[in-house]
């Protein structure tokens, strides 16, 4: 069901700062810092050959991001985004197997203007999985 790794994500206290680190130290191509307030966050992407790093820093009061950077304050990888065809039988599919759906289980759109759902950490080894329609 699932096809191509999309990205990495990694949460950060500072994103300016975590931008820089991957163009100077890592000589990386990062975009321009773009706010999703429908998503509580607000990001930058890597590019890189084979994949992309997004890199995720609070936005507003209810940011879901909010308690993993207060157990990790100098950051960490927050989830994975992997592609699918259809999101919806995605879901489905999921949701009969017993995993927990995230939100109230509808895709919004994503970074990419493409539709995203997440998946349950506790359900994927301890990872938080973003699915991405592609
Ligand atoms: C869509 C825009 C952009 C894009 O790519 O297009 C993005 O990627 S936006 C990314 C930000 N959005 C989200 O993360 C939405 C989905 N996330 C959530 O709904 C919450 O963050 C959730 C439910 C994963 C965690 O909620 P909360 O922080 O309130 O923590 P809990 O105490 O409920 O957590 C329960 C349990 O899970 C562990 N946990 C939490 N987050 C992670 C994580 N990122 N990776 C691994 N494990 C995680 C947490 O430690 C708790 O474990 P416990 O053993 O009970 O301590
Ligand atoms: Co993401």
């Amino acid at each position: 069901m699932i096809g191509r790794l999309n990205h990495v994500a990694i949460a950060v206290p500072d994103l300016e700062k975590a931008a820089a680190v991957y163009r100077a130290a890592l000589g990386a191509a990062v975009s321009d810092a773009m706010a999703l307030p429908d998503h509580g966050v607000t990001v930058v992407f890597v590019e890189l050959d084979n994949t992309k790093v997004e890199l995720l820093e609070p936005l507003g009061e209810n940011s879901p991001i909010a308690s993993y950077l207060e157990k990790n304050p100098a950051g960490g990888m927050h989830h994975i985004c992997y592609e699918v065809p259809d999101i919806l039988a995605a879901r489905d599919r999921l949701k009969a197997d017993g995993a927990r759906v995230l939100g109230d289980g509808e895709p919004k759109i994503g970074a990419h203007g493409k539709p995203v759902l997440f998946l349950h950490p506790k359900d994927f080894c301890g990872t938080l999985v973003e699915l991405e329609q592609v």
